[in-house]
């Protein structure tokens, strides 16, 4: 049987992971779907697959993870793409929509020390961090400029050894992934956003699809959890406001009161974090968007041209 649906994914073990997530939220949600072939896995090779010698922010450009996948479903060879959101840039290209967001896991950050540290602030003085991410980088300065920061990249695995081989002291990782690979068990501390705030979108994995494609977007309604939906567009909506990009370090955080009030908690900062400027605000949840692009437009206002670095 031809399969019904096909879904573009990176070929690592978390974005596979992530595609078969989807797949099993459809059959659950669609009995037509849960049968053998009606859903297709399509690995999708990227631009940020392919390359893995250099910091992610030196080759530039937006959607290395996307672009090769978006291009898939423009041309029709595919139908969903799994993507995870804090991967995608803010603009999607003409034609395509996130029809679905799936409920988020935990988007916190994690912490591996070598020698077992409890936070940020216990590692020992002057000890090297792993990290490639400009939002890491600044926030461990910010706490502790005795820290040195080196350049880390690689799967789980990788970056455990190069940790046990004393190549580094700590690096950090995002707990959401570590989750869902099941690799939680060598973490040394899950960090408070108030010592890492994560990067915005952090555990949410959104599926992307064409726009005029109706019975599609009828078939992801039924998987869209609301509430990653809300505290996502404002933290995505301030990454917009504040034309963010993979030089700057930015972070955001929203959380859904019992109420339905949207606290939004946001964060840029220069990458050698000897500037970090932190926002604040609530409202309903209604008005997240709104919410996230004021919160944009405050940090905006309080930091100079010097953080936005194109
Ligand atoms: N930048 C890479 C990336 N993109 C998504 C995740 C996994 C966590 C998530 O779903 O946000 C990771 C790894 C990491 O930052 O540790």
């Amino acid at each position: 049987m031809t399969p019904v649906l096909r879904i573009g994914t990176r070929g690592s073990p978390l974005a596979l992971i992530q595609a078969e997530e989807t797949r099993r939220r459809l059959a659950d949600a669609h009995p037509a779907l849960a049968v053998p072939g009606a859903v297709e896995i399509v690995v999708i090779r990227t631009t940020g697959d392919t390359v893995q010698d250099r910091p992610l922010s030196e080759i530039g450009g937006k959607g290395l993870f996307t672009k090769e996948i978006e291009d898939g479903l423009l041309d029709r060879s595919l139908d969903l793409a799994v993507h995870s959101m804090k991967d995608m840039p803010t603009w999607l290209p003409d034609g395509l929509v996130i029809g679905a967001l799936l409920p988020r896991e935990d988007p916190r950050d994690a912490l591996f020390a070598r020698d077992g540290a409890g936070s940020l602030a216990a590692l020992k003085p002057g000890a090297v961090v792993g990290t490639s991410s400009l939002r890491r980088q600044a926030q461990v300065l910010a706490l502790r400029p005795d820290l040195s920061i080196v350049p880390f990249r690689g799967n789980v695995g990788t970056r455990l050894a190069k940790l046990d081989a004393g190549t580094v002291d700590a690096t950090l990782l995002a707990l959401a992934g570590l989750k869902r690979l099941g690799r939680t068990d060598r973490v040394s501390a899950v960090l408070e956003p108030e010592e890492m705030l994560p990067a915005a979108a952090q555990g949410a994995i959104g599926i992307e699809c064409r726009a005029d494609d109706a019975p599609v977007r009828r078939l992801l309604d039924a998987l869209h959890c609301r509430d990653t939906g809300d505290r996502v567009a404002a933290e995505r909506s301030l990454l917009t406001a504040l034309e963010g990009n993979c030089r700057t370090p930015i972070a955001a955080l929203a959380d859904l009161g019992p109420d339905g009030t949207l606290t939004l908690t946001s964060r840029v900062a220069l990458p050698d974090g000897s500037e970090m400027h932190e926002d604040r605000r609530s409202g309903p949840r209604a008005e997240a968007a709104q919410l996230g692009a004021e919160a944009g437009e405050a940090l905006r206002r309080r930091i100079g041209p010097r953080f936005l670095v194109p």
